[in-house]
């Protein structure tokens, strides 16, 4: 053997000993990216607050105007939530529940939970679900060129926001709960009495949640809906304070209507909130503070502003609330007595 082969053979070996220090450097960073994959994974389960509140779960926050009568309202909601009583606000649409709701809810300096009622929720919609796979691979090389592997499923729990705003202490904003079929809202009466939520699905211990000290709920509920096919189980009623609202006074509504609209004179929306007050009485349907905001926008975007012009308007702001054509033609008609008999004059 010539030195030339003795050296190509140290040479040899000498690389294929670097590459099997490279593959075992491979393997030790695989496993080190595992591991910090599963750490990050563990701590986005376990959440922390910030991590759980999605914005998915929260409206924006719109303008708010607190009159006296606004504060009226705020100061009872307050009285019982200091207390830990869940209050219910009861009213016909577009009274300004929500508004309110979201409003008190923001003071508590606490997050915010926002839930909005329907007839296909379900209970795993409010609390959450085994809804996603989980897969571990794990790969080592115990023996020498022998690669040993393994992949685990495993169902991955996920909160949905009732049990979020449970264990972080949020305030929980309930937008028309009765819309919500009663068996699906049945978890809400351990919640409120027992002060434990029961995670249907869930296995030993983790199927109970303590609720936080600092979980408050705000519920709302359309008056008419109330009493209407998903009436709401007696026992969860009993279990809440119910306020009931009506629509705010005259100089409320208009202060709330120029809170939402821009370059329309004060003078302006005096006369339409007056306006829609008064068909609130003469009409059937329900007219409410929202039909003033979009009369009064509609009306903004007009330069020659004149009673027929005024008329579209507002029969195109309620025109969706009555059932039939025909029935458009005799809200004209009421809409059209109403600005003369009033003498609505907008400029
Ligand atoms: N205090 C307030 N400040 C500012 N805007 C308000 C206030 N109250 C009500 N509004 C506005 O009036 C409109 C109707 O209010 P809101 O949506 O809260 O009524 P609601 O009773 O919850 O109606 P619905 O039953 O249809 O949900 C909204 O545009 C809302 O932003």
């Amino acid at each position: 053997m010539t030195n030339g082969s003795r050296k190509r053979k140290v040479r040899g070996s000498q690389i294929r000993s670097s590459r099997d220090e490279k593959q075992e450097q491979n393997v030790r960073n695989r496993r080190e990216k595992e591991r910090q994959r599963l750490e990050k994974q563990e701590s986005h389960r376990a959440g922390n607050g910030a991590a759980q509140f999605d914005d998915r779960f929260m409206p924006e926050e719109q303008p708010f105007v607190e009159t006296e009568a606004v504060a009226q309202v705020e100061t009872r909601m307050s009285r019982w939530l200091d207390v830990g009583r869940p209050v219910h606000l009861i009213g016909p649409t577009g009274c300004g529940k929500t508004a309110l709701a979201m409003h008190v809810a923001h003071e508590r300096d606490r997050p915010v939970v926002w839930i909005n009622g329907d007839a296909d929720l379900t209970t795993s919609d409010l609390v959450g679900e085994y809804a996603e796979k989980e897969r571990i691979s794990e790969r080592d090389k115990y023996i020498h060129n022998v690669i040993k592997s393994k992949d685990i499923i495993r169902d991955r729990w996920v909160n949905n926001p009732l049990t979020v705003a449970v264990q972080e202490g949020a305030t929980l904003v309930y937008n028309e709960f009765s819309r919500t079929k009663p068996v699906a809202n049945n978890v809400l009466l351990s919640v409120f009495e027992e002060g434990v939520l029961e995670l249907p699905g869930q296995r030993g211990e983790s199927r109970y949640v303590d609720v936080h000290s600092d979980f408050r709920a705000i519920l709302t509920s359309n008056s008419v809906e109330y009493a209407g096919v998903h009436e709401p189980q007696d026992a969860l009623l009993d279990r809440l304070v119910g306020l009931y609202m009506d629509f705010y006074d005259r100089d409320t509504e208009v202060e709330i209507v120029q809170s939402h609209v821009d370059g329309l004179d004060a003078e302006n929306i005096e006369q339409i909130v007056e306006l829609m007050r008064e068909l609130r009485e003469r009409l059937d349907i329900n007219v409410g503070t929202r039909a003033a905001i979009m009369a009064a926008e509609g009306i903004g975007t007009v330069d020659d502003r004149n009673q027929s012009v005024l008329t579209d308007i507002c029969v195109d702001v309620l025109a969706s609330k009555v059932a039939q054509r025909s029935e458009v033609s005799e809200l004209r008609d009421v809409v059209e007595s109403a600005i003369q008999d009033m003498e609505v004059t907008i400029s």
